[in-house]
């Protein structure tokens, strides 16, 4: 195959297509989903965010010197997963963040990687997840060790990461970079999966709960067969809309971010 990741390639540079690359953040409420999502947008940290909202965003990167279309999901899913497959069958890639000083977010974020496991059990599909452990400022008040985090991460065979949002840009961009890595690899192996997304809901006939055993009781997914699928729209099809929540005014603030709305599942 002549596409080399990593490196550039005959006729890439700025006309070549990019990739196109989702990432959806999953984690307890509270372990910095949003601060994360908006520090590596817009280099900033923002303290506080509507915690009802999700949001899809978009931003032009270039990683390993190729340009990269990357949508990032920034998940609401409260206390436990749910509705899981808005994001299980669209992304990439995966980052599952707790935060170090809340064992509550670690032991939720153990439950996310399982969700993880068991749709790429179910589906075939292997979508790379990475771990990481939002708040290293806070490190005085932690109650989850670093070595905790190495070992859930070695259970699933992630990469795992200790972050912060409020500190330097650098590490936040280097993990989404990673996470694009990631799915690049991913995609190489398999160019032809393209990410599906749910367009309606309907009742599904072989709908899987997961099992109560791991907190996920409130969560189904398909196998592909079972439901109606479509392409996710590209960038030019989907609408660009005006952020009127707090949350997104706040994130509006970066010039090159874009809401799609054309990702709102639900
Ligand atoms: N000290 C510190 N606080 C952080 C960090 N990341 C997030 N916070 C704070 O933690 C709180 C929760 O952050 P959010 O980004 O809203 O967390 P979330 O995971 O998106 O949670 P929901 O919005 O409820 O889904 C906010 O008050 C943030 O300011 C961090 O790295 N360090």
């Amino acid at each position: 195959m002549s596409s080399v990741f990593g490196k550039p390639r005959a006729g890439s540079g700025p006309q070549s297509t990019p990739l196109e690359v989702n990432l959806a953040i999953l984690g307890r409420r509270g372990a910095g989903k949003s601060a994360l999502t908006v520090k590596f947008l817009t280099k900033r940290f923002i303290s506080e965010y509507d915690p009802n909202l999700e949001d899809t965003y978009s931003s032009e990167e270039t990683v390993d010197h190729q340009p990269v279309h990357l949508r990032v999901m920034d998940t609401a899913d409260l206390d436990t997963p749910r509705n899981c497959e808005r994001y299980l069958n669209w992304a990439h890639a995966f980052l599952v963040v707790y935060s170090v000083d809340s064992r509550q977010s670690f032991d939720s974020s153990s439950s996310y990687l399982e969700l993880l496991a068991l749709h790429a059990k179910e589906t075939q599909r292997s979508v790379p997840a990475l771990l990481l452990g939002n708040k290293l400022d806070m490190a005085q008040y932690r109650q989850v060790t670093k070595a905790e985090g190495v070992a859930l991460a070695g259970r699933f065979g992630c990469l795992f990461f200790e972050v912060s949002a409020c500190l330097d840009f650098e590490h936040v961009q280097h993990v989404f970079h990673e996470a694009v890595r990631e799915a690049r690899r991913e995609l190489e192996k398999s160019p032809l999966t393209r990410p599906l997304f749910i367009s309606e809901e309907r009742a599904l006939p072989h709908q899987a709960p997961l099992t109560a055993r791991h907190g996920l009781a409130s969560c189904t997914f398909n196998t592909l067969s079972t439901v109606s699928l479509k392409e996710v729209p590209t960038v030019a099809q989907a609408k660009l809309v005006t952020v009127k929540s707090s949350r997104a005014q706040s994130k509006r603030k970066a010039p090159t971010l874009t809401l799609l709305k054309g990702f709102k599942i639900f």
